[in-house]
């Protein structure tokens, strides 16, 4: 019997995967999942089935990014169910085959939880991305996460954004959860991004074995930053950019930018201010891999949700 008023009840969560090389560069992903694959005892538990799993070999074995299109872009229902076999872009079979032994997506057969473990080359710390506002199971793991990992902080990114949402690998998961940890650089380890990536996924794991013992979670909040605009490079009529991020900016993901702070300088050494109409939260400063997705960083606001109880169904 549950001891709160609405509890939300979930199945035992015994299928888990951790993904590392959906973009081939980002090495501590890559090189925690392969060091699992060899001895997965530190990621098992008594009542969760881990499976760690390189999503993306082709691009892991050339260090690049993807070999022909963003694996993490191409979980989209025309891809998932595209006809073409051997004709269809690499990251679109694999995609396909991906959605064959993790999901079907949306379906009641799919994997419970994957996490998705990228790095980026901006100064954003420990970042757990959700899709969803609305999934209470991860919103307690987050919680839980973020109380046992402190002094040290990991903040939650929600992308749910109408349009700038896009269908990750980690999508085909009843619970996707998102992990990215910076800065590194592309195609380097560096030991401290390493440790931290691997502490998160210790207590993410551990919350997952308390859930499936039966331990009831209590109504609780938890502060998410909310994906809001997409800002570019300023950019000529060719479509070259004439502007980089501005030193103030640089490396302070997560640090309020008010309308008239500075934002991008300019190569003859101008200041481009913020426009907008309120304190944002930037992210993403100035990530390599988003020059060409003309993007220099995003906006994000920050809001607490509520996370209802949850226990075992
Ligand atoms: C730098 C990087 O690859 N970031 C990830 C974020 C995510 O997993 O949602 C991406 O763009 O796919
Ligand atoms: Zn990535």
């Amino acid at each position: 019997m549950s001891s709160y008023n609405n509890s939300a009840c979930f199945s035992e969560a015994t299928r888990v995967a951790i993904f590392g090389g959906t973009h081939g560069n980002e090495m501590s992903g890559v090189t925690l999942v392969n060091l699992w694959m060899k001895n997965s005892a530190e990621v098992q538990r008594k009542r969760v089935e881990t499976k760690p799993f390189i999503t993306n070999p082709k691009a892991v074995e050339k260090c690049t990014r993807y070999v022909d299109t963003d694996l993490n872009r191409a979980f989209t229902p025309e891809n998932l169910s595209a006809p073409g076999g051997d004709g269809l872009p690499y990251e679109v079979q694999r995609a396909q085959e991906i959605n064959r032994i993790f999901g079907p997506k949306g379906s009641p057969e799919a994997y419970d939880v994957i996490f998705d473990l990228h790095n980026t080359t901006s100064n954003m710390g420990c970042t757990l991305i959700l899709e969803s506002s609305k999934d209470h199971f991860n919103l307690q793991m987050m919680n839980y996460i973020k109380k046992a990992i402190a002094p040290a902080s990991c903040l939650v990114l929600l992308n749910e954004h109408p349009l700038l949402k896009y269908s990750t690998s980690r999508s085909v998961a009843k619970h996707p959860v998102g992990l990215e940890v910076g800065p590194q650089p592309q195609g380097v380890l560096r030991s401290n991004i390493f440790e931290a990536m691997r502490v998160i996924l210790k207590h993410a794991l551990d919350f997952i074995e308390l859930f499936n013992e039966g331990m009831e979670f209590p109504p609780c909040t938890v502060e998410v930053f909310r994906v809001s605009e997409r800002i570019d490079y300023p950019r000529d009529a060719n479509g070259n950019i004439i502007a980089m991020v501005h030193p103030n900016l640089q490396d302070g993901d997560w640090e309020p930018l008010n309308p008239g702070d500075p934002m991008f300088q300019t190569f003859d050494g101008k200041t481009i201010h913020y426009q907008g109409s309120g304190t944002v939260y930037p992210t993403f400063i100035n990530e390599a891999a988003y020059y060409e997705k003309q993007q220099a960083f995003v906006t994000t606001r920050r809001e607490t949700l509520v996370a209802s109880a949850i226990r075992k169904a």
